[in-house]
């Protein structure tokens, strides 16, 4: 992550694992500077959550499990912003003569695909502006050509669309580059900045790094503003390497807080192999963070600056500049960040990860970065809700997994259609019906009978699920057995299990018979005590569709990967993905598929009208929700699992 300077604060942008965090809880080191809303975050009380249905009935098929925890999943779409943070931070500014219209940003840097944690800041900067009837920008922060790229440009673009924003247009820092360029100009004029040679240790001396000293100034400090001005001109012409000048805001060395000991504003950077995807060669020189984004933010006339709080040191050197310039101040203002455990988010990580080949790739569905998700299957609805769940304050919201799994299932339970999947068929022959026998059986689609119904055929060869026959029966299981009925779901009469063939060579059950109990005219017949899903053979239903299913478990063993004592490849699970190479799916699928956007919410299709593959969520009755993943071809479905139906934590 880029983040703002800190105590070492040289020419080039600070890595990610070289910046040490500051404390979230911190608060400015400067207390002149104490933020206006450093009062505790009022306690907002979330409406009241609607109950967790009741799981779908199977039947008493598994014995029974608990209740999942439900989540907070608020009914009302901008709780986030009626409440708490966000609502203190409109009436610190609220909409006047001098703010007439509420503008926000949301600013990445073009360095990598958007991830978990970012969901927030985009229903932050997109909703906050939507809810006040302002407008957000989508800035690309592109003051670093060294890890940026066109391909993440677009990457950005398409997940803020996904998760259902439309910025009121797309802007670039680089953009701006000749307007900071003559704000620097102006800053050396009004003696706010002076050209400096020293090297990263000569600097880590002055700010009393290592040394325990007094911090002093640089000699370059106070060379005549003049000097400054024809260095400065020096360094845009490429007359300097890297590390050789730079140009440093004349801040004030004597405050507590170093994000005011003379930031870097300009420098040259090793990059000479790589120029920027967006000005090329024209720049041999590029704004750091700390001069852009504050200029940025005024040139875009933002009224509401919101970030994440490793940067609220920042705040003091963000309104320094402004003020120093006289330009129009935005107001910076910080939440808390969006972390989940048992992953990791970082780039770097990650980056490795696809190279050694542990996943697919930067959308591998076992990832968190939001192209995963989406792949996955995660709608982008169960996002953002959860986030407004969350709720917005000071404080990062770790959260589990399991958590936002439980999140996933609580908004798809309601949205997305059922159908039958058996994931591991076995054969079934019900032998006291004739061959050509063909019983169209009414499926609803759901619970809710507005999703309507459809029809399957009910054949005398049937599939059902590996682990719902067990070939020696006891008394505690309630599916089907020799000598044991079950109910096929909304299939009139149960079946009995007879008896059953085995692969010689594997050992497997590979056909089981049946007889259908189908009772005389007018006699009554026994209720069984479960039902399960099943799939029935008829060529003239093109019945049952054949389907590939990978079934995702949690990429790391741990919840911390990165705290693994050799490093988080060691805590990798190796039981990350099953993949059930003949899943047989019900005909509803086609249905499933041509109705799709499921849920029937922001996403769009393709423009020939086909769905977008992550949009066919269904569920699997009594086995999970899956989407159908882009691997998907015309004579092969690739299923995702999206989320199990309950939490299978602990389970074997
Ligand atoms: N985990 C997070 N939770 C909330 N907001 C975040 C999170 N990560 C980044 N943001 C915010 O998203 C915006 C765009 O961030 P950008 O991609 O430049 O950040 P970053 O911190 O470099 O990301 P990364 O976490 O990938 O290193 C910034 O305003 C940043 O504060
Ligand atoms: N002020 C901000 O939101 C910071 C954005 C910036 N792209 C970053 O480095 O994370």
């Amino acid at each position: 992550m880029s983040a703002p300077a800190n105590t070492t604060e040289l020419p080039e942008r600070p890595k990610e694992a070289e910046v040490p965090k500051a404390d979230p809880q911190a608060g400015s080191a400067a207390p002149s500077e104490k933020p206006k809303d450093a009062k505790p975050p009022k306690k907002a009380k979330a409406p009241k959550q609607p109950k967790e249905k009741a799981p779908p009935k199977n039947g008493g098929a598994k014995p029974k499990a608990a209740k999942p925890e439900t989540v907070d999943l608020p009914q009302d779409p901008d709780y986030m912003f009626k409440v708490g943070f966000l609502a203190d931070v409109y009436e610190e500014r609220p909409i006047s003569e001098k703010h007439p219209k509420i503008i926000t940003r949301f600013p990445p840097e073009p360095n990598g695909f958007l991830h978990f944690g970012h969901s927030k800041a985009i229903a932050i900067n997109f909703g906050f502006a939507r809810y006040r009837g302002g407008e957000c920008i989508l800035r690309y922060d592109d003051t670093n050509p060294a890890g940026e790229d066109e391909v993440y440009y677009k990457a950005i673009e398409e997940m803020v669309s996904w998760l259902g924003f439309k910025p009121v247009r797309s802007t670039s820092a680089s953009e701006n580059f000749q307007q900071l360029y003559e704000y620097a100009v102006d800053l050396i004029k009004k003696d706010g900045a002076y050209v400096c040679h020293c090297s990263k240790a000569e600097i880590k001396v002055q700010r009393g790094e290592g040394t325990g000293k007094e911090r002093f100034a640089c000699s370059h400090r106070d060379r005549p503003i003049e000097e400054s001005l024809k260095e400065f001109q020096a360094m845009k012409e490429g007359k300097y390497k890297a590390g050789e000048a730079a140009l440093r805001m004349k801040q004030d060395i004597t405050n507590p807080n170093p994000q005011m000991w003379d930031l870097f504003a300009w420098r040259i950077l090793d990059t000479e192999e790589k120029q920027h995807h967006k000005t090329g060669a024209e720049w041999k020189m590029y704004p750091t963070y700390d001069f852009a984004h504050p200029l940025c933010d005024s040139i875009e006339n933002i009224t509401h600056s919101l970030c994440t709080t490793e940067f609220e040191q920042s705040r003091v050197s963000y309104d320094w500049l402004v003020n120093k310039l006289g330009v129009y101040q935005p107001m910076q203002r910080e939440y808390g960040r969006l972390n989940i455990t048992g992953t990791i988010l970082s780039k770097r990580k990650i980056i490795e990860l696809v190279n050694r080949g542990h996943v697919r790739g930067w959308d591998d569905p076992r990832l968190y970065t939001l192209i995963a998700l989406r792949r996955r299957g995660v709608p982008p609805g169960a996002i953002l809700s959860f986030v407004n769940g969350l709720g917005v304050t000071k404080n990062n919201s770790n959260v589990q997994v399991a958590k936002f799994d439980q999140a996933i299932r609580q908004y798809l339970e309601a949205t997305v259609p059922r159908l039958m999947l058996v994931l591991e068929p076995l054969k079934v022959v019900i032998d006291n019906l004739p061959d050509d026998y063909l019983e169209e059986v009414e499926v609803p689609f759901s619970k809710d009978p507005a999703f309507g119904t459809h029809k399957v055929p009910f054949t005398k060869t049937v599939y059902i699920e590996r682990s719902d026959f067990r070939e020696v029966d006891s008394s505690d299981f309630f599916r089907l057995a020799p000598g044991k009925s079950v109910g096929l779901l909304k299939v009139p009469f149960p079946i009995t299990a007879t008896s059953f063939d085995k692969d010689p060579e594997t050992g497997l059950v590979s056909c089981v018979y049946a007889k259908y109990e189908k009772p005389e005219e007018g006699a009554t017949f026994k209720k069984p005590k479960s039902y399960i899903h099943w799939v029935g053979e008829s060529a003239a239903y093109n019945s049952p569709i054949k389907a590939e299913v990978r079934a995702f478990n949690p990429l790391f063993k741990s919840e911390d990967p990165s705290a693994h004592p050799d490093g988080y490849l060691a805590d990798l699970n190796a039981d990350s993905e099953n993949i059930y190479k003949n899943a047989f799916m019900e005909t509803g699928f086609r249905d499933i598929q041509k109705s799709a956007p499921w849920p029937k919410d922001v996403e769009e299709s393709n423009t020939d009208g086909s769905p977008k593959p992550w949009t066919v969520r269904f569920q699997g009755m009594r086995v999970a929700y899956f989407t159908v993943d882009k691997d998907s071809t015309d004579d092969q479905i690739v299923l995702n699992r999206i989320v199990t139906l309950k939490d299978d934590k602990g389970k074997s």
